[in-house]
């Protein structure tokens, strides 16, 4: 959903909604894991004379995440839906009163036909609580709410056996969660946006998520109608598999 020039694109939000809104007529009902804040943050604020990172993140994400979520909200409300927030740190996942406030609060949300979005609590989110990426707090999302199937979206079709831009690199239709095809990453050639994640990180949590039995799907948040073509049994992507 960001560029390679670190800004939100808008035209993908709107599809990923409209998707979402299709699914939700059909029954289906979607938890949403959306990164931004930061970079919508930068958006806002421009250049800061802020030198710590971590203190930098933390001010450009309070600023963004409310803007991502004015943008959601008035996406979803376009289709007559509603939207909620949920801002998560690592240690809510812990076994105890926070994971079960959450669970709950998803449970409800989810029973009240309400979107819920998540994303890190970036302002409070630092050190030990982060998660190592959003590929990280999905999984665990997917987990706790025991869904139905994971589908992590990104800026290429899955993964590829090689380097994406070489001609005789192809498409990975699936993989296994035993199967070593970490060789075929090559992290530091990373996406468009400035995200922490990349594609092994991906690959690593889909195959932790599918080996608690939740089908996962790696695939591009950027076409047309990816997530109706997986929901629809379509060859899109990079199934992971037990
Ligand atoms: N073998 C591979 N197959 C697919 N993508 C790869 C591979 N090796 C490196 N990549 C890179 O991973 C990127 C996807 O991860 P990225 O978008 O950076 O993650 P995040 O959304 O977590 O920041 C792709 O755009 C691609 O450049
Ligand atoms: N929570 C942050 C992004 C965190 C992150 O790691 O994002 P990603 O690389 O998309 O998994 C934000 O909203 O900007």
């Amino acid at each position: 959903m960001t560029n390679r020039d670190n800004r939100i694109v808008r035209p993908v939000l709107d599809r990923l909604v409209k998707q979402i809104a299709e699914l939700y007529e059909r029954d289906i009902i979607t938890v949403l894991v959306s990164s931004g804040s930061v970079i919508a943050g930068m958006e806002v604020l421009g250049h800061s004379d802020i030198k710590d990172k971590a203190s930098r993140r933390q001010v450009y994400s309070a600023i963004g995440q409310p803007r991502m979520m004015r943008l959601y909200y008035n996406i979803f409300h376009d289709y007559g839906m509603k939207c909620a927030q949920v801002l998560p740190t690592k240690n809510d996942f812990d076994p105890g009163e926070h994971r079960r406030n959450m669970q709950n609060c998803y449970e409800n949300l989810l029973s009240e036909g309400v979107i819920p979005i998540a994303n890190e609590d970036d302002t409070v989110s630092l050190t030990h609580a982060m998660f190592s990426d959003n590929d990280e707090l999905a999984s665990l999302i997917a987990e706790m709410i025991d869904a139905d199937k994971l589908i992590i979206l990104t800026d290429i079709d899955g993964l590829y056996d090689g380097h994406p831009d070489a001609d005789d690199s192809s498409l990975v239709e699936e993989v296994g969660i035993d199967e070593n095809v970490n060789h075929f990453i090559n992290d530091g050639h990373k996406g468009e946006a400035e995200g922490r994640g990349g594609m092994l990180s991906k690959l690593n949590y889909a195959k932790q998520t599918a080996a608690k039995n939740i089908p996962t799907i790696i695939a591009n948040g950027k076409s047309e109608n990816t997530i109706i073509d997986i929901i629809d049994g379509k060859a899109v992507g990079t199934k992971v598999e037990i």
